[in-house]
């Protein structure tokens, strides 16, 4: 899973950038049929988005590409690809449309060279619709945060960029204080709708770029990279205390909630579980020390 598009689509946006993906495709597999039936039927009456020079621009897939694709995708390496192979095989379609139009014959070499195109963008439309379907499945139903076993994806690819890039990077694991009361007080439902305003509120306080994810229940996993263990710190007790002061509205009244916080630094030295291991033994801490606060794991002494 590519992860700048894990963190900036969400399961909707992601479920229209797959539908306007396919139907570009089935507009695409319309032209090609188009353009086959003119070659082999010996009668060809091509349109212009066949034979134009700027036809990979005006048929329905170019639309699609040049104009409607989510600006989100435009990155991906999928992406960049399906352009120049969809514009190389519209000139090269054109090319067997031009000689089908004067009775001159295609060369094996220069058919299976337009079919060698095609196959290609095939491959790659299906690679992004592929990677575009996971994420739609890495959603958590409740809070539209990223569910675990997305987060364990897009941690190990955090892993080998921090190694790669010799970055700095924290991670948190965040839970709710005495949730079971908050369940056993006003139900299920109630507990349910803390978790999801929760979730709201690290999106609205991290940064556009932080990951978070559902780790559990109750409790969230985030990644802050380009961070420092006392800047982490910091974003995380404003965090705290603006989770500690807002009061969530409900029909049976306005409940408070803290949350206590165990913090680490990603040591690439040793295995990724590692360093979430010390974030989780951070939280027990900050649970023992009376809850509603962070506590951060020393580091790894190698
Ligand atoms: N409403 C709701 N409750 C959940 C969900 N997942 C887990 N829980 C409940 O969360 C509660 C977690 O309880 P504990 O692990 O004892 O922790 P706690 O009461 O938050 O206490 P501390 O973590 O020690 O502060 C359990 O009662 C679970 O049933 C969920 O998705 N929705």
């Amino acid at each position: 899973m590519d992860r700048s598009l894990a963190l900036i689509l969400d399961e909707d946006e992601t479920q229209r950038v797959i539908n306007t993906l396919e139907r570009a495709d089935r507009n695409h597999q319309l032209w090609l049929r188009r353009l086959h039936s003119g070659l082999i039927t010996g009668r060809p009456a091509f349109t212009d988005d066949i034979l134009d020079p700027a036809a990979h621009q005006r048929c329905k897939f170019g639309l699609w590409y040049y104009h409607e694709a989510a600006g989100v995708i435009r990155e991906h390496p999928h992406f960049t690809a399906i352009e120049s192979l969809h514009r190389r095989m519209h000139d090269q379609g054109r090319l067997l449309a031009g000689k089908a139009q004067e009775g001159r014959a295609i060369r094996e070499d220069e058919y299976a060279h337009f079919m060698d195109l095609q196959k290609g963008l095939c491959e790659r439309l299906v690679g992004l619709r592929e990677e575009l379907q996971v994420l739609r499945y890495s959603f958590d139903a409740l809070t539209g945060t990223l569910n675990r076993q997305a987060c364990e994806l897009l941690l190990n690819q955090e892993f080998a960029r921090v190694s790669r890039e010799q970055e700095t990077c924290c991670l948190s694991l965040v839970d709710i204080d005495h949730f079971k009361s908050i369940n056993d007080s006003y139900g299920h439902m109630v507990g349910d709708q803390v978790i999801k305003t929760l979730s709201g509120l690290l999106r609205e306080q991290l940064r556009p770029y932080d990951t978070i994810c559902r780790y559990g229940g109750e409790e969230f996993l985030i990644s802050l990279p380009n961070t420092d263990l006392a800047q982490a710190e910091e974003i995380l007790e404003r965090l705290r205390r603006e989770i500690a002061g807002r009061e969530i509205g409900f029909e049976a009244g306005d409940i408070r909630v803290t949350v206590s916080c165990g913090l680490a630094r990603l040591d690439t030295r040793v295995p990724l579980a590692e360093t979430v291991r010390r974030a989780d033994e951070a939280l027990y801490a900050a649970k023992a020390a009376g809850r509603n606060c962070i506590r951060v794991a020393a580091e790894t002494c190698c």
